[in-house]
């Protein structure tokens, strides 16, 4: 049975926790997904038990159900093979452990456990069992999200706009009435699609309509406006008394200006809104943007200047998003903060590859540092809040900020945000098998992307991939960073042409004997289903041990990074074994690329110097997220070094919930806690 799994696990997971006030960790999260799944399983037969009998019973549903349940407790036990594999290599409270540390053979251990990881079976999870483990508000609208993801999918190849929305309507509609095809097409378009797709269908709600309609219900505001700074190099003032000059970023794509967003509850004095609306003496572009009915607003006053400003930087796993989809939070939160917030809309990858986003980023936080007059603020207290991508680059500046001897913030907020940027496995990660929005198909395409890794035909390293190249805009000695940014480096972007392909999901390989397609009778498969649970079926972890390696035929498509354009069948698969042999691991491919250990791109890895004297960190992570882990430790990091840090950890909420206040009571109560711990920076 699952129970010494569950047992082991149950021993171990408090020694990862941050601190006993604050239970949380990858080893809890699964553990909390198998207690929900066992209890939706009990009250199920439950209900059959109660209502087999009655007239009205629906046995095909409820077998279904059962069926469903019952095969997503086979792959979670499986998760929970790996967490207790995960947890022999991995020290005392150590969830993500340093790779250059580990032993040969427990490098191997890791490798092959992401291989494993990589090829168990994610049909079960998104299908009649999708997002059972989140809080209750939460489940509709993710079910919504991945039928819309599905249907997307099938107009996506369409060249013309009419032809992408009559696809999607009509290839979608079968998906309505059938979790188990909607399950195969995301789980093959999530590990098959390619970069842009995923960027695709992530930027639907930046569509005007998408985005205006729930404006609505968010508090109006008085300023909200596209601020597109200059492209021109300026000084600013270092706490050293000598000044410094801030040049325009230029890595990858040249220089450029960059976008960003005002958001202001009150007309305040000296915003830039209250100058000329075109190009102003200091040459700022300001773009009207919608606006609500500004004519009880009008009436009010001009309020005096902030005393604190709060810059933010949006997520969306470095490839999409911006600042106008995270509206829906931001208006409300620039109303409660009672300060200007400048949500920074920095340049997407694959096309702008690391470090681009964190230049701009960077750039934009110094003018605003230097001009938070212009933004309403006097700026004597800035906060930098970021959420999932966004809490990596919040985190990013403040160290590069403290590293060239210029003002930090006053705080940074991370909410689920990501601190190893690094194909590695931890316990949450395995999350990733069952995340609703971040599979992990897509989670490693967007690391891809953002390192500059072209994904066709295996891990390519980008032309001039070296620590030189990549670090010229980051390396510490200021005096080289401040003469301007390093020469386009030539990154290979991730391939262009998306293929969906058939991915064979015959086996579970759990529960075996299991076939979903085999007829028998509905109370017959109840009843077999609950016998199976009674006995434990059969044994999972023995049938783990025994299987080999690379021969794991439930998903025939080695890992993400191996994804070809040719079709996926199970024939080849031993063909494909051939090929790997030859081939490092994704994993290790990474440990030795000198980019995956630059520390702004993961703040985990940086030195302890390159932490110390950093602004008070604020950390709100999610329970139910692949990326828990990375909060996890660095809070434990920042603690160790006895620098100013606070962790939170919100049970059964997804990742990214900011974007969900709209629809969710628990996803606003946990926008709220965001509110309070920026009101203890500002
Ligand atoms: C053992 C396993 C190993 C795994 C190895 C992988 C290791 C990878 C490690 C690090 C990689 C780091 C990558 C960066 C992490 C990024 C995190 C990160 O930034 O995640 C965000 C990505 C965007 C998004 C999904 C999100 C939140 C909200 C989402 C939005 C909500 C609504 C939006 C829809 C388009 C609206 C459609 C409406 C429809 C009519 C119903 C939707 C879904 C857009 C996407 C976002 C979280």
């Amino acid at each position: 049975g699952i129970e010494p799994a569950v047992d082991y696990i149950t021993r171990i997971t408090h020694a990862y926790d941050y601190d006993a006030a604050t239970p949380g960790n990858g080893y809890r999260s699964i553990l909390t997904v198998v207690h929900k799944c066992t209890a939706h399983i009990l009250q199920l037969c439950r209900y059959i038990t109660l209502n087999r009998d009655s007239f009205l019973f629906r046995g095909g549903h409820y077998s279904r159900e059962l069926h469903a349940y019952v095969t997503t407790l086979g792959q979670l036990r499986a998760c929970l093979f790996y967490l207790q594999k995960l947890s022999t290599y991995t020290s005392q409270g150590e969830l993500m452990p340093d790779e250059d540390k580990l032993s040969t053979e427990d490098f191997k251990t890791a490798e092959e456990l992401m291989i494993e990881v990589e090829n168990l079976d994610q049909e079960t999870f998104y299908g009649r069992c999708l997002a059972f483990q989140y809080c209750q508000s939460m489940q509709k609208p993710l079910t919504t999200i991945n039928l819309v993801m599905a249907s997307f999918s099938e107009g996506y190849t369409q060249s013309s706009t009419v032809m992408k929305f009559a696809n999607s309507i009509i290839g979608g509609s079968k998906y309505v009435m059938d979790p188990e095809s909607r399950a195969a097409r995301v789980v093959n378009v999530t590990r098959n699609g390619d970069i842009n797709f995923c960027k695709a269908f992530w930027q639907m709600n930046e569509h005007p309509l998408m985005h205006n309609l729930p404006l609505f219900i968010c508090p109006p505001v008085r300023l909200d406006k596209v601020l597109i700074l200059p492209a021109d190099d300026f000084e600013i003032d270092l706490l050293s008394g000598e000044a410094a000059t801030i040049t325009v970023p230029c890595v990858h794509t040249g220089p450029a200006p960059v976008h960003t967003r005002l958001i202001s509850y009150e007309l305040r004095e000296g915003q830039v809104s209250m100058r000329p609306q075109v190009k102003t003496s200091w040459s700022i572009v300001l773009q009207e943007q919608w606006l609500p009915d500004l004519s009880e607003n009008v009436a009010r006053a001009v309020a005096p200047m902030s005393h604190a400003l709060l810059i933010h930087i949006h997520g969306g796993g470095f490839v999409a998003q911006s600042s106008a989809s995270h509206e829906v939070y931001l208006r409300h939160w620039a109303k409660e903060l009672n300060a200007p917030v400048l949500s920074i809309d920095y340049s997407l990858a694959p096309e702008n590859p690391f470090p681009r986003q964190l230049e701009e980023a960077f750039f934009a936080y110094c003018w605003a540092v230097k001009n938070s007059r212009l933004l309403g603020s006097t700026g004597e207290r800035i906060c930098i809040a970021g959420d999932s991508a966004g809490g990596n680059l919040a985190v990013a500046i403040a160290m590069r900020a403290k590293e060239c001897g210029i003002r930090q913030p006053d705080g940074v907020l991370s909410t689920y945000g990501s601190m190893l940027v690094k194909y590695s496995p931890s316990p949450s990660r395995i999350l990733a098998l069952m995340d609703p929005l971040l599979p992990i198909g897509i989670l490693s395409k967007c690391l891809a992307a953002y390192a500059g890794i072209r994904v066709e035909g295996g891990l390519k390293f980008p032309k001039s991939c070296s620590t030189s190249d990549f670090g010229s805009a980051l390396v510490p000695d200021f005096d080289q960073r401040v003469k301007g940014g390093s020469p386009d480096s030539g990154c290979c972007l991730a391939e262009k042409s998306m293929s969906h392909k058939a991915t064979s999901s015959t086996d579970s390989g759990f529960i075996e004997g299991e076939d979903p397609a085999k007829e028998s009778s509905d109370d017959e498969r109840v009843s077999q289903l609950v016998q199976q649970l009674k006995d434990g079926a059969h044994d999972v972890d023995q049938s783990l041990r025994n299987r080999p390696l690379k021969h794991s035929p439930s998903q025939p498509n080695f890992s993400t990074f191996h994804h070809s354009s040719t079709p996926v069948t199970s024939a080849p698969l031993f063909a494909k074994i051939k090929e790997e042999e030859t081939e490092p691991s994704p994993m290790s491919l990474f440990h030795h690329m000198p980019l995956a250990k630059n520390p702004y791109m993961s703040p985990l890895l940086a030195s302890d110097k390159q932490l110390e004297d950093l602004c008070p960190v604020y950390l709100v992570a999610c329970q139910l997220d692949p990326i828990l882990d990375d909060s996890i430790m660095f809070a434990r990091r920042l603690r160790a070094l006895k620098q100013p840090v606070h962790l939170d950890v919100l049970p059964d909420l997804p990742h990214g919930f900011l974007n969900f206040v709209l629809i969710s009571p628990e996803a606003k109560k946990a926008s709220e806690l965001c509110i309070s711990r920026m009101l203890e920076v500002l």
